[in-house]
């Protein structure tokens, strides 16, 4: 036989036998015609998946990191505010009990500079686990899903109130004082007794506490114990009657003023779509700061954080830049600012972290303001600021350079990383921040090599 030219043998062994019958050739053009469907499904369905690959969520994770009362938290509450406003809502009322916390304690510090100004030793430095009021206070309104933590014996300031994330807080407290309307208007039986009590007794002080807050001894005793409290994490004493009224419910303002420190791993999710990019899965880290500094500080500071450096694209380091006259709460030989130019070398410098998009916010902005313009002398405790201007602007610029240099010199390879000025409490500053930090990171090295 021989094979005509333009014929391969593939095309050969599919060519229908010379013999075939009509009835043959039927069945063979059925089979073909099956497996050509076959074959279709199968492409359109390779075409399906290569599109929906193409759509997928990509995930985007951001660490927060920073000494304690830095920020972190807030600017987690402000990714909640910006990107899961519903949620964010659905979440004041738990706040509600926070924020009557927070007036307590500002009290109870009063009460405290108080009685040390009468010499009353005993009282002054009375541990606050025999506060009645803010025991009370605190047992009501928790449902016992709080740890108290440990103020070392001769701080005579009460030990701050802290809730481990892991606990189901918010529940607890929504449950406790969700009915707020019903109570004022109606029934009261879904609001517990307990949470009733709790509110009505700070109801029903509201008229002291605005007396002790503005009586002008109190202001001046205040002045001499060198207690700025309106400068303090939670301060609402400016809002007594408003915050203590049986209707409150907290504003987003009052949200991310409210202090409660964060023990554990806060975790926040949302997706985010960027003009007409693939959308992502963010995933925003909040992890306590754990040094006690009863060791060397490297070895919390690792064992708190570093698990979580592997996966990491972006770390926002917040550095409160108004910390600079103060001391660490856990150990008040250490300046703030610089604890946190030391936590700042020790993450630019990790190898772990090379790799990280670095994202800095000298935060505290607007408390760093009031303070020299009240006339906080910076060089006092920046002694190498030299006799530069004692204002914000060559402060924060100074602070700025600093943070800089550190990157430059301790990086182990070169790297970009970005600063911003900010004060988290301000929600459309940060939401304007926060936008241009996203649109970065996805616009950026990592949106082109890591995600997309
Ligand atoms: N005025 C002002 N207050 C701020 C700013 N940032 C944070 N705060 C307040 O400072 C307090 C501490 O902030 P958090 O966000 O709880 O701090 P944190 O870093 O999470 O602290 P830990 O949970 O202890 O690790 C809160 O009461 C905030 O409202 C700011 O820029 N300006
Ligand atoms: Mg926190």
């Amino acid at each position: 036989m021989t094979i005509a030219p333009d014929l391969d043998p593939l095309t050969l062994a599919l060519q229908p036998p010379p013999d075939e019958t009509p009835q043959a050739r039927e069945a063979r053009l059925q089979l073909e015609r099956e497996a050509k469907k076959r074959s279709d499904l199968i492409d359109e369905e390779i075409n399906r998946e290569r599109i929906a690959d193409k759509k997928s969520v990509k995930s985007v994770k951001i660490l927060l990191l920073g000494q304690s009362e830095s920020g972190k938290s807030t600017t987690l509450k402000n990714f909640q505010l910006i990107n899961s406003p519903k949620a964010f809502k659905a979440e004041r009322a738990s706040w509600r009990a926070v924020v009557h916390l927070n007036v307590v304690r500002s009290i109870r510090l009063i009460l405290n500079a108080l009685a040390a100004a009468e010499e009353s030793a005993s009282s002054a430095h009375s541990s606050d686990s025999d506060d009645p009021v803010e025991m009370v206070m605190l047992d009501k309104l928790t449902d016992g899903a709080r740890l108290r933590g440990e103020a070392p014996d001769d701080d005579p300031s009460p030990a701050e109130i802290s809730v481990n994330s892991a606990m189901p807080w918010k529940k607890a407290f929504s449950r406790l004082i969700n009915n707020i309307r019903d109570s004022i208007e109606g029934p009261e039986i879904n609001e517990p007794q307990d949470s009733r009590e709790a509110r009505e007794l700070l109801h029903a002080c509201s008229g002291y506490m605005v007396r002790l807050w503005n009586d002008p001894i109190v202001k001046e005793v205040l002045k001499i114990h060198r207690l700025r409290l309106e400068d303090m994490a939670g301060f609402f004493l400016d809002s007594i009657e408003r915050v203590t009224a049986l209707s409150y419910e907290p504003t987003d303002d009052d949200i991310l003023r409210a202090r409660l420190k964060t023990l554990g791993v806060s975790e926040h999710q949302f997706t985010l779509k960027a003009g007409n990019m693939v959308p992502h899965n963010w995933l925003v880290y909040d992890v306590a700061y754990l040094v006690t500094r009863e060791f060397f500080v490297l070895v919390y500071f690792l064992a708190a954080w570093v698990p979580y450096f592997d996966s990491m694209h972006a770390i926002i380091f917040l550095a409160p830049l108004s910390g600079f006259d103060q001391v660490l709460a856990e150990d008040d030989k250490v300046n703030r600012l610089e604890d946190s130019v030391l936590l700042w070398k020790i993450i630019v410098s990790s190898p772990l972290l090379k790799n990280t998009n670095l994202i800095l916010f000298l935060n505290k902005c607007d408390i760093l303001k009031k303070k020299l313009a009240s006339g906080q002398n910076f060089r006092q405790h920046v002694t190498s600021y030299g006799d530069r201007p004692n204002d914000f602007e060559n402060c924060s610029q100074y602070m700025k350079k600093k943070f800089a240099v550190i990157a430059k010199q301790y990086s182990p390879e070169p790297r970009a990383f970005y600063t911003y000025f900010t004060s988290v409490i301000d929600s459309q500053s940060t939401s304007d921040i926060l936008g241009s930090v996203q649109d970065t990171l996805i616009r950026q090295n990592l949106g082109r090599n890591q995600l997309l």
